[in-house]
């Protein structure tokens, strides 16, 4: 491992470099100012350049910072500070806080948003002063505050609802890893996993879900906040395939909620059928809600996708799916294609892939990792690499053969291509 030295050598390397990339490209450089842009819009033709030198820079500042730290105060934080930035934020949620201060480099005093709010404004000054040292807020004179770029981008966005799902089910499951391990072993099932101790349920996620049709739709929600992220854009759907080869053809998009993926898709290959499958009650209104230049060439159907296909297509499209199932459950859901394949049908599944797949650095491995353990804690599942990708479709359908695989720059997620022979 570099000593702080090198780092800091390195890290002056690589931040003139990322400046003078995003110069280049016309971009704004990084700022916490509250009209910051709330995220890194990673196009244009530098584009993978910035996001290699971006995440080596991350790298290098983590482990800069563990070193400046120490091995005990950083592990100290790690276990002392997690539950309360989560218990704090989530606190600020859903009390709705960000929405109650002014946007426009303006401030409100705390008193006034705690009247607003509903909550303990002592409480509230407290939580506040908290999520100040974290970056969200700050104090623009004393008993006073405004926004950052964090906390405007909460309230500016879809992004603070779409938080509400992320501060309750993820955050109370995964705190439940350890009980869920010592009660049910390796937690390889949606009914024994962190979720079900959490909610006290033998239900899975998302059949809870479909009986709490709230919780549904701040889900429904937080998976189109997390699409309109640039690493998870829907946009790299339609660029890691090439969906021309696929003409006026049918794609059924299995488990595509309200269609967003689709319709992305749709506006760069409109000679395209979309058939959006869901097992929500919400189908109904996402058909309704379609817009209009949608209506010749998206329908949605309500299919449970652990019974079998009815509906014959071209391309089966799995996005962000079969991450959320354990490998039972996945080879299920594939197998369960067979009456509807032919010869020439094509599959795609979009996901993370693990390191084993491409390079990865600490960053990336990361976000990888973190994914692997919110399925564990959530869903009793699991992220995967490309070859236990591959594993799962031979057990399920040998007669796919894998095409190959593409990472969109920019992207998170994989698209891998098999063929029915
Ligand atoms: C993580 S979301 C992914 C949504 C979408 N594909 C995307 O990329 O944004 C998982 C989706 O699977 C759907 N789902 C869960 N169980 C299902 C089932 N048994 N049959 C069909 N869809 C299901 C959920 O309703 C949800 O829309």
């Amino acid at each position: 491992m570099a000593s702080l030295p090198e780092l800091a050598a390195d890290i002056s390397c690589k931040t003139d470099h990322l400046v003078s990339l995003m110069k280049s490209s016309g971009m704004d450089l990084p700022s916490w100012d509250e009209n910051a842009p709330a995220e890194f819009a990673e196009y244009g033709p530098h584009a993978g350049e910035i996001q290699q030198t971006r995440y080596a820079l991350i790298d290098q500042l983590t482990q800069a910072l563990r070193l400046a730290m120490g091995p005990t105060e950083y592990v100290k934080s790690l276990i002392s500070n997690a539950p309360i930035d989560i218990g704090s934020m989530r606190a600020i949620i859903k009390f709705g806080i960000p929405g109650c201060v002014p946007l426009g480099n303006s401030d409100i005093p705390i008193a006034k948003v705690a009247t607003k709010c509903d909550v303990d404004p002592q409480a509230l000054k407290r939580l506040l002063s908290y999520c100040k040292t974290n970056g969200v807020f700050r104090e623009t004179r004393p008993g006073y505050i405004g926004h950052t770029a964090a906390s405007a981008a909460l309230a500016r966005s879809d992004l603070g609802r779409a938080m509400q799902w992320s501060v309750d089910i993820p955050a109370l499951s995964g705190l439940r890893i350890f009980d869920a391990l010592k009660l049910f072993g390796p937690c390889d099932s949606p009914r024994e996993c962190g979720f079900n101790l959490a909610y006290m349920t033998e239900e899975t996620m998302f059949e809870y879900q479909e009986r709490h049709p709230q919780i549904a739709t701040l889900f429904n929600d937080n998976m189109k906040t997390e699409s309109g992220a640039t690493r998870l854009s829907p946009k790299h759907a339609a660029a890691g395939f090439d969906w021309s080869k696929i003409g006026s053809g049918t794609v059924v998009d299995m488990g595509g909620s309200n269609g967003h993926v689709s319709m992305t898709i749709s506006e760069c290959y409109p000679r395209l059928k979309f058939i959006v499958q869901d097992r929500t009650a919400e189908i109904a209104l996402w058909q309704k809600q379609l817009p209009e230049e949608f209506a010749e060439k998206i329908t949605y159907q309500y299919h449970d996708f652990f019974t079998a296909q009815k509906t014959k297509a071209d391309v089966y499209f799995f996005r962000y799916i079969l991450h959320n199932w354990a490998n039972i459950d996945a080879v299920e859901i594939i197998r369960c294609l067979t009456p509807a394949l032919k010869s020439g049908t094509r599959l795609i599944i979009m996901e993370y892939l693990g390191p084993q797949g491409k390079e990865m650095g600490e960053f990336e491995e990361r976000t990888y990792r973190l994914r692997d353990l919110q399925m564990l804690s959530f869903l009793g599942a699991q992220e995967r690499t490309l070859e236990e990708y591959k594993a799962i479709v031979t057990r399920a359908a040998p007669r796919f053969t894998f095409v190959g695989f593409q990472t969109p720059v920019g992207s998170s997620m994989s698209l891998m291509e098999w063929i029915y022979v």
